[in-house]
């Protein structure tokens, strides 16, 4: 190497830039940017200058949810908690704002996210493994993996050895386990559930929000949970988004901090879920009363 070309060298090396170690921005699981939806109703005469009447179910709701993250979104009757879920799961689209899946936009339902529903809607002449196969098979995977694949997640939602029942011969939760391990078993990253508890007596709820939990650890899906009980929400989220009357907005995210909540010990009596349980009991005291109200007005329900 000539000196002069040492030189060019050295120069070429010090003026290089360093290449900018900022670290890469971790991507919401989901994010909803100013999402709001709105949706034409019939209504007695028209909206104001003869404007079509609607009614305004959601508004300007900004929310990141983390790869990962259990979320549960409390708000009272009719603050569009269904129409969010529905919106997340690609069956409706947002009249403004986006939601973004994995950072790209949602257009329509997909394989990657699950919905539980409060009705099971499972197929009565189907037993429990025919109805979690029932989704596998549309998205043709082959029959002998299709029933391996069934077993493990009615394994996982602790239902060995009852694949071969109808669902009449089933109690209304291991019903719900069977709807729930048909939504894992082409294994969505999210799980939408809405208010999937809400049909059952308070022992079997509280025995299905163990099971969901010990579920989600296990598998590390990010759930997006609706309901319309504090202590659920309290005891199953990470963090808990409370909704504002309609049109819903996000008042407050509370984060929920009671330690593992699927050991043994009954964390439903301890002083931090006590106070926390107040916490989104205060923030969505209010609302109730709002929502009360506007249901005694017809023209605004
Ligand atoms: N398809 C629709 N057409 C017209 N209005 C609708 C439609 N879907 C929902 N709404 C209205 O949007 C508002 C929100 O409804 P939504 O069912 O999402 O509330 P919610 O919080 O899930 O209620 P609840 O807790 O009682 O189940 C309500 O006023 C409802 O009447």
């Amino acid at each position: 190497m000539t000196p002069q070309t040492q030189t060019q060298t050295q120069t070429l090396t010090q003026t290089r830039p360093v290449p900018a170690r900022t670290p890469p921005e971790v991507v919401p699981k989901l994010r909803l940017e100013g999402v709001g939806k709105t949706f034409p109703v019939r209504a007695k005469g028209r909206g104001r200058r003869g404007a079509p009447a609607t009614v305004t179910a959601l508004q300007d709701i900004s929310l990141d949810i983390a790869d990962g993250e259990f979320t549960v979104l409390v708000g009272p009757s009719g603050c569009g908690k269904s129409t969010l879920l529905d919106l997340l799961g690609g069956l409706t689209t947002p009249t403004s704002g986006r939601i973004l899946l994995d950072g790209e936009p949602v257009t329509g339902p997909g394989l990657d996210r699950g919905i539980v529903f409060q009705q099971y809607a499972l197929l009565p002449w189907r037993t429990a493994q025919g109805n979690v196969e029932f989704g596998l098979e549309a998205t043709g995977v082959p029959r002998g993996e299709r029933a391996e694949r069934a077993r493990e997640v009615l394994a996982l939602v602790g239902l060995t050895g009852f694949e071969d029942r109808h669902p009449h011969e089933l109690s209304g939760g291991m019903r719900q386990r069977v709807a729930i391990a048909r939504s894992l078993a082409y294994d969505p990253g999210v799980l939408l559930m809405d208010e999937p508890f809400g049909a059952l007596d308070a022992q079997t709820r509280e025995s299905l929000q163990d099971e969901l939990l010990r579920v989600w650890e296990r598998t590390g899906k990010t759930v997006v949970f609706i309901t319309h009980s504090i202590d659920e929400a309290v005891h199953l989220g990470q963090r808990v988004a409370v909704l504002t009357s309609r049109p819903g907005r996000v008042k407050e995210v509370v984060p929920i901090d009671l330690g593992s909540r699927t050991e043994d010990e009954d964390v439903r009596s301890s002083a931090a879920f006590a106070e926390q349980r107040h916490r989104v009991w205060e923030l969505l005291h209010d609302e109730i009363s709002t929502a009360q109200r506007q249901e005694r007005e017809p023209s605004t329900a």
